[in-house]
């Protein structure tokens, strides 16, 4: 798929503080003239928004987790991610794909060769052009698989996240898993970049909020896609 967008997603374990400065760039980018579309994974669109309210809600094994996880993944893909790609916007999406590797892979223990494949159907741009409902998909020239152009690490001891979040907000079905949950997901995190190494950026999470502003201040600016006097 050709398309002049930018896809840029942010990970990290429960309360490494993506939410507090994703708004920031958003701010950033328009101020450049920059239409955004600021977006979240599970969710995104209705019918992903009901998928993501279940998994967060219900107990389901694995398999099921991840299929409902990655089915709202294509409509997210299909309905809002891949327009705005082709109009040119900047994306952000909260959370995308290496948060399934690490909280269904790495802190479930699912099977990461099945995520992979589900990884390559989902996220293959066949049918992405074409009506949302599928009616009429068109076949692209050469098929590939989207992914982020950026992925934002904010990577942060467990121990200081769970500390983070005591006070924040009623944990979900994965927020009150214990703390050694969190381990698995953050090596999962690390086996991603280690995978990824030109697409990750890792933050230091465990920073005060202005330094890690900083940080992904210089990335964006370091990578050209915004200028420096457009940043606080
Ligand atoms: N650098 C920081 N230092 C201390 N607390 C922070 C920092 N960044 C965010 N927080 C606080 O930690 C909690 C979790 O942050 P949040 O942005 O919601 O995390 P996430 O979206 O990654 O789950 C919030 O209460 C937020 O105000
Ligand atoms: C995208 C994604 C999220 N999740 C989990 C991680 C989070 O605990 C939860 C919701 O993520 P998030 O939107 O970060 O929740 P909040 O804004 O309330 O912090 O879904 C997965 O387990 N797999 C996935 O593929």
């Amino acid at each position: 798929m050709t398309h002049h967008g930018l896809f840029i997603s942010f990970e990290g374990i429960d309360g490494a503080g993506k939410s507090t400065h994703i708004a920031g760039l958003a701010d950033a980018f328009q101020s450049e003239g920059r239409a955004v579309t600021l977006t979240r994974e599970p969710g995104g669109t209705l019918l992903a928004e009901k998928l993501r309210n279940m998994v967060l809600d219900d107990a389901m094994d694995p398999l099921t987790e991840s299929l409902l996880i990655f089915a709202a993944r294509r409509d997210h893909l299909v309905r809002v991610i891949a327009p705005a790609l082709l109009r040119g916007d900047v994306v952000l999406c909260d959370r995308f794909t290496d948060a399934t590797f690490a909280y269904q892979g790495a802190g479930r223990g699912f099977d990461v060769k099945v995520l992979a494949t589900l990884e390559r159907w989902v996220q293959s741009d066949e049918g992405l052009l074409g009506d949302p409902t599928g009616n009429q998909p068109m076949k692209p020239e050469v098929e590939t698989v989207i992914e982020p152009h950026l992925t934002v690490w904010f990577d942060l001891p467990p121990e200081e996240a769970a500390l983070r979040l005591a006070d924040s907000r009623v944990p979900d079905r994965f927020e009150s898993q214990p703390v050694e949950f969190f381990r698995r997901v953050a090596r999962g995190y690390a086996e991603r970049q280690l995978g990824h190494p030109e697409r990750f950026a890792r933050i230091d999470a465990s920073q005060n909020r202005e330094a890690v502003w900083q940080g992904i201040r210089q990335v964006f600016v370091e990578k050209g896609w915004l200028q420096a006097a457009a940043l606080p």
